[in-house]
């Protein structure tokens, strides 16, 4: 486009089947029955002689009302990840939520969640999204990677993909991302010194926002956003304020019916949020074409950013890339810096484990030497850490597939084409038939050689997705997350809140921390103060 400017495993359900589902008076007396199918096996009824295939309506779960109730009476609403784990005690590993109209699979075992992830089909649909596409109907903008479907999503992928996922891409964005990490090093000596009396940095997840954003904003247009700067510039800050805005606003939208969003009284703020994400995309996107532009005539070497490969590429028109650019900066702010917050929350919860990291880092890197890409490779602690962080605290808690193409078969039920499969992760990460103890932090569970008994089931923690809709920007969260990790543990000794607070997630569309998370950062190159006793729990 520029060129042209510029030129079933058999699974029965064991456990008693409650409220809305036939399942329970359809197995009295019935004898349930092995089939072989495309998906492993199925569970069939034979109810005399004839044998009957169970369906979703033989499934149980919570009425409309009940779910109503643990959500707001019970409390449940800003903790969903909780109550997969509830209702899966209720209801075994595969149950039946309906939200009005809406009717929702939950998938809670490991099993079963590869069962459904197996079957996506060619086009995997994640759900259809009806709020995030409606601001762009009402708007008139394109769908980026997250809200596009079919084979129009699967075209923008291969267009996306190349320099967001191939490794010799992804480490050339090394050394930019490593100018942001050094300037949020610095921001954190200045926070400790001027609001934290020497040590204590306040509200961690708030300056790894800025932190995430100006990554991000890195890679895409290689341009430095100044936040890190004392003062952030409004537009970014409100940026960041948007995305969280829109996460927030969008759980409680999606739960009423699309004709009555209008008369809402948050809809205005959920459309003046997106309004704000897209006009600090196109500002920018107008802003590297008009360099660009100037580049090209003074006829100098116009390669760079993955912005500037896109506009130069000529596969995609602007307001698509505006579609595209706008979901991967609002994708890459909250994911990395909370994921960042929590594991430098649990190191600090859990001194040795830091030791071990600590001592891996200087052993790669020793002296001054600054880690890059290569020498993450080097550093297993490191991304064993990450790993087992994401496990605890996976942001994004609960995915979903929609069946487009077949009917499926997932653990002995026949679900029709057009179902929603929650898929409960977060209640899977805590099952301690795949990760025994499961709430303790033990990145050691993911190295190589650890022991037999934790053979991890690959279903068992995918914070990223999985196939071919999963996680664009994996490589390059991960190449943020090892370098700043690193760096910041061969600087400073974190440890816990001298107030002992202990935080807890909440899920916002993504996990996050309930309130804010303190630290100490006691600078390593400096005599140490004793170490106060911390407990280990969470
Ligand atoms: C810790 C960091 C991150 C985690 C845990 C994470 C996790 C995920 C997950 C679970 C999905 C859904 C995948 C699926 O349905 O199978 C996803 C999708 C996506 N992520 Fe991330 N993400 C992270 C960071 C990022 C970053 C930094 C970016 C941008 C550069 C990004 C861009 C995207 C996009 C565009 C999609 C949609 C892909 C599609 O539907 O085709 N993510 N992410």
């Amino acid at each position: 486009m520029l060129r042209r400017c510029l030129r079933s495993v058999g699974l029965r359900l064991n456990r008693p089947q409650h409220e809305g589902g036939r399942g329970a008076t359809a197995s009295c007396g019935d004898i349930h029955r092995r089939d072989a199918s495309s998906s492993g096996s199925t569970t069939s009824t034979v109810m005399g002689d004839s044998v009957r295939q169970k369906t979703i309506d033989d499934l149980g779960g919570p009425s409309f009302l009940t779910t109503l109730n643990w959500l707001f009476v019970k409390g449940y609403f800003q903790t969903s990840q909780q109550l997969q784990i509830e209702h899966s005690k209720i209801y075994g590993p595969l149950w039946k939520s309906k939200y009005g109209p809406l009717v929702v699979v939950n998938v809670a075992s490991a099993e079963l969640i590869e069962q459904v992830l197996r079957q996506e089909g060619r086009h995997p649909v994640r759900s259809d999204m009806p709020h995030w596409r409606g601001y762009r109907e009402l708007r008139n903008q394109a769908h980026g990677p997250l809200t596009e479907m079919g084979a129009k999503w699967q075209r923008i992928r291969s267009i996306l993909n190349p320099r967001m996922l191939k490794p010799k891409h992804v480490s050339s964005y090394s050394n930019s991302i490593n100018e942001v990490v050094t300037d949020f090093i610095q921001r954190l000596a200045w926070l400790r010194e001027t609001r934290g009396g020497g040590v204590v940095v306040h509200d961690l997840a708030g300056e790894l926002y800025k932190f995430a954003f100006e990554g991000i904003c890195v890679v895409l247009f290689e341009n430095r956003m100044g936040c890190m700067n004392e003062v952030m510039p409004e537009d970014t800050q409100k940026f960041i304020s948007s995305v969280g805005e829109m996460f927030k606003l969008s759980v409680v939208i999606v739960l009423f019916p699309k004709s009555v969003w209008p008369y809402l009284p948050f809809w205005k703020q959920f459309v003046a949020a997106w309004d704000h994400l897209f006009k600090v995309a196109e500002e920018l996107v107008q802003k590297k074409m008009e360099d660009l532009e100037v580049k090209a005539q003074l006829e100098q070497s116009v390669e760079g950013a993955y912005l500037t490969h896109l506009l130069l590429s000529d596969q995609m028109t602007v307001t698509e890339i505006l579609g595209s650019i706008t979901e991967l900066l609002l994708a890459g702010v909250d994911t990395t810096s909370n994921t960042i917050s929590w594991s430098l929350y649990l190191l600090a919860k859990h001194p040795e484990f830091q030791e071990q990291l600590y001592q891996e880092v200087i052993s790669v890197c020793p002296g001054d030497k600054v880690p890059n890409s290569d020498d993450t490779a080097h550093m297993p602690y490191l991304k064993a850490i990450i790993k087992e962080t994401l496990r605890l605290y996976p942001v994004v808690p609960g995915n979903a597939r929609v069946t487009v193409e077949d009917e499926i078969v997932v653990g002995g039920y026949l679900f029709p084409k057009k179902t929603l499969f929650h898929l409960c992760h977060y209640c899977v990460s805590y099952d301690e038939n795949i990760f025994p103890d499961p709430h303790t932090f033990m990145p050691q569970r993911w190295l190589r050689g650890a022991d037999e008994k934790y053979k991890l089931h690959p279903f068992g923690s995918v914070p990223f997705g999985f196939g071919v809709r999963a996680c664009l920007g994996r490589r390059v969260a991960e190449l943020e997350m090892y370098l700043l990790l690193s760096r910041v543990i061969k600087q400073y000794e974190v440890r816990p809140d001298p107030d002992g607070t202990t935080v807890t997630p909440i899920t916002r569309t993504l996990l996050c921390p309930a309130k804010p998370i303190n630290l100490q950062f006691v600078d390593r190159g400096v005599e140490q103060e004793p170490r106060a006793a911390t407990g280990v729990s969470l």
